[in-house]
């Protein structure tokens, strides 16, 4: 895919200063050259859907940032209310045989990567962050929240089922009782919820407070050896990341068969029609 390289002055919580700027049609990537905290920023109308091309454009992102450099990945959207709605239901109901495969592989290695991502990563969630919008900000190691969203793994509500590496952003956060509970339940909660019980970590009043709180977060491993905290992060996640690996065939296999049950896709148009007319009120 062609990226276009330009150099831009952004404003930003301490002032104005260069950052070095790549943009693709679906995210954008910054690299403050003062502080070399890249921000990662979706920026797919209406809402964020993960569709195949938003997932590798993320993965490409997130290769890129951890290529030049970067001391720390900031994820967010350029939705002002949105951070992500999740997968794009559109590329699961009444699929194509080809695209939903490849749907569902660059799903997971979406996840791979920001999961295992070497650099320090954060969430700036600027808006709704229901199901694959949770999985992203979970997979990030510090998430700052807006006030009035929501977030959470929704999936239960659907009909559908969080495969087990959701579980495991999930697990990384919360305490196994709560996140079973709220798997089970597909509860969301509002910002407010969310930090009670330690979905997130800080809720910030604007954007630009989320993003100045992120880069704080990052900040604090300035005095730490980058190399060993790459690796001890790593070693944290590695049983997820090589449990995926070694079994994602078996995963492809199992969301495929899962999403082909004619009560899953009726279940799914039933819930797209819901959302086009609430679009529509
Ligand atoms: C044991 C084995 C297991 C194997 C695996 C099996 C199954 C696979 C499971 C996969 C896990 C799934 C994860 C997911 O992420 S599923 C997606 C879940 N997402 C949602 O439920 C969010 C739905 N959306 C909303 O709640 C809202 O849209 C909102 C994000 C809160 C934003 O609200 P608002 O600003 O009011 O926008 P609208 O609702 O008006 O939406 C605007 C248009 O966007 C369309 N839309 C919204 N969300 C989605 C989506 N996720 N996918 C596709 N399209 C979406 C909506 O229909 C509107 O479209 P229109 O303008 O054409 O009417």
């Amino acid at each position: 895919m062609m990226r276009s390289k330009l150099l831009s002055l952004v404003p930003c919580a301490t002032g104005p200063f260069r950052t070095m700027s790549t943009t693709t049609k679906l995210t954008t990537v910054e690299v403050n050259d003062k502080t070399g905290i890249a921000t990662l920023t979706m920026n797919r109308p209406p809402v964020n859907g993960l569709n195949l091309d938003l997932l590798r454009d993320l993965r490409q992102s997130i290769a890129e940032i951890e290529g030049n450099k970067s001391r720390g990945l900031i994820l967010t959207s350029s939705n002002p209310t949105i951070f992500s709605a999740g997968l794009d239901i559109m590329e699961m109901y009444k699929p194509d045989k080809e695209r939903v495969r490849a749907f569902w592989t660059a799903l997971q290695d979406a996840w791979l990567a920001l999961y295992g991502s070497s650099v320090p990563t954060a969430a700036a969630i600027n808006g709704h962050s229901p199901a694959g919008g949770c999985l992203l900000a979970t997979s990030c190691e510090y998430r700052v929240m807006l006030p009035k969203f929501t977030i959470g793994l929704n999936e239960t509500k659907l009909g559908i089922v969080a495969p087990m590496w959701f579980m495991s952003s999930f697990l990384s956060v919360l305490p196994r009782r709560e996140a079973e509970r709220a798997l089970n339940q597909g509860r969301m909660f509002t910002t407010d919820e969310a930090l009670q019980i330690g979905l997130v970590d800080e809720a910030a009043g604007t954007k630009e407070e989320a993003l100045e709180k992120c880069a704080q977060f990052i900040g604090t491993f300035a005095k730490v050896n980058p190399i060993a905290r790459a690796l001890t992060k790593q070693q944290f996640r590695a049983a997820e990341l090589e449990q995926l690996e070694s079994e994602r065939a078996q995963d492809l296999e199992k969301f495929l068969f899962f999403i082909n049950q004619p009560a899953v896709q009726k279940g799914l148009g039933i819930y797209l029609e819901s959302l086009k007319k609430k679009a529509k009120n």
